[in-house]
């Protein structure tokens, strides 16, 4: 089971969804670039779409509810990363024509599917991850490297919250069991300790129903020094 008394009910229970929740979630327009275009307004990829399983909106549901509780917060997830991270982190960056990995490829339902929710509390991100069928590695199932790229967003949405501007120094990933593509899993991290601009995280990779565990990884992110990071902008120009 997963680390919170929260979401551990999420893992029990049906998962049957009625066409009135259905109704709940309509799905999004479906011309992205339509709202891309509009000065200020990106497009948030972290609601439900078509692609969505029942399990993914079962879940999705679940989170919002606790949102009403004011203990998680969904997180919004846009294509680029300078609108990604909110706040002063990023700030001064150029902009410029890149994409996010994980929101790369356009097509709904056949990369990377998820939502993620931030508990400031408890210094935690949990990742609701639906992987689709262009993430394959061994037949039928995720590629390793996708689920270190989820794992790696997850863990560095957690860390950027507790540190701001940071980098990934150190990720480490045991597998335990494959993902199947199509299927849901929570990423669930949280940060471990603070030591000056070290933070170190760790994370579980579970099935909905907490039976299977998928992976479990620790991190190591830097808080980037303000003096270095302007060499680093400078030498990526
Ligand atoms: C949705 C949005 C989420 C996106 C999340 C995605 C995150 C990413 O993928 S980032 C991309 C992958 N990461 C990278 O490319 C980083 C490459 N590495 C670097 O740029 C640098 O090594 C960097 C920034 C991590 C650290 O460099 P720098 O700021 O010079 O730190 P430095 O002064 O050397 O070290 C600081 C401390 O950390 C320690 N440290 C640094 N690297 C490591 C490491 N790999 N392992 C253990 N300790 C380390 C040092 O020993 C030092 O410790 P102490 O203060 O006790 O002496």
């Amino acid at each position: 089971p997963l680390r919170s008394a929260a979401v551990g009910p999420l893992l029990s229970g049906s998962s049957g969804r009625s066409r009135r929740d259905a109704a709940a979630h309509p799905v999004p327009p479906r011309s992205p670039q339509a709202l891309c275009s509009q000065p200020g307004r990106p497009k948030d990829y972290a609601l439900p779409n078509a692609s969505w399983s029942r399990d993914m909106l079962d879940l999705y549901d679940r989170f919002l509810a606790m949102t009403k509780e004011g203990l998680w917060k969904r997180i919004p997830s846009y294509n680029n990363v300078l609108d990604h991270i909110p706040g002063k982190a990023l700030r001064g960056l150029p902009s410029r024509d890149t994409r996010l990995f994980l929101r790369s490829i356009e097509a709904e339902g056949v990369g990377f599917e998820y939502v993620m929710f931030l508990n400031s509390s408890e210094k935690r991100v949990v990742c609701l991850f639906q992987p689709g069928s262009y993430l394959e590695g061994h037949p039928g199932f995720a590629h390793g490297g996708s689920i270190a790229t989820i794992i790696d967003s997850t863990i560095g949405s957690c860390a950027i919250f507790v540190a701001g501007r940071v980098m990934t120094a150190n990720l480490s990933i045991n597998y335990m069991s494959p993902v199947p593509l199509g299927s849901v899993v929570l990423v669930d991290s949280k940060v471990d300790k603070v030591e000056g601009r070290k933070v170190f995280l760790s994370c579980k990779v579970q099935s909905v129903d907490g039976g299977t565990l998928h992976a479990e990884a620790t991190a190591l992110f830097i808080q980037l020094d303000a003096t270095k990071s302007q060499k680093q902008q400078a030498s990526c120009q």
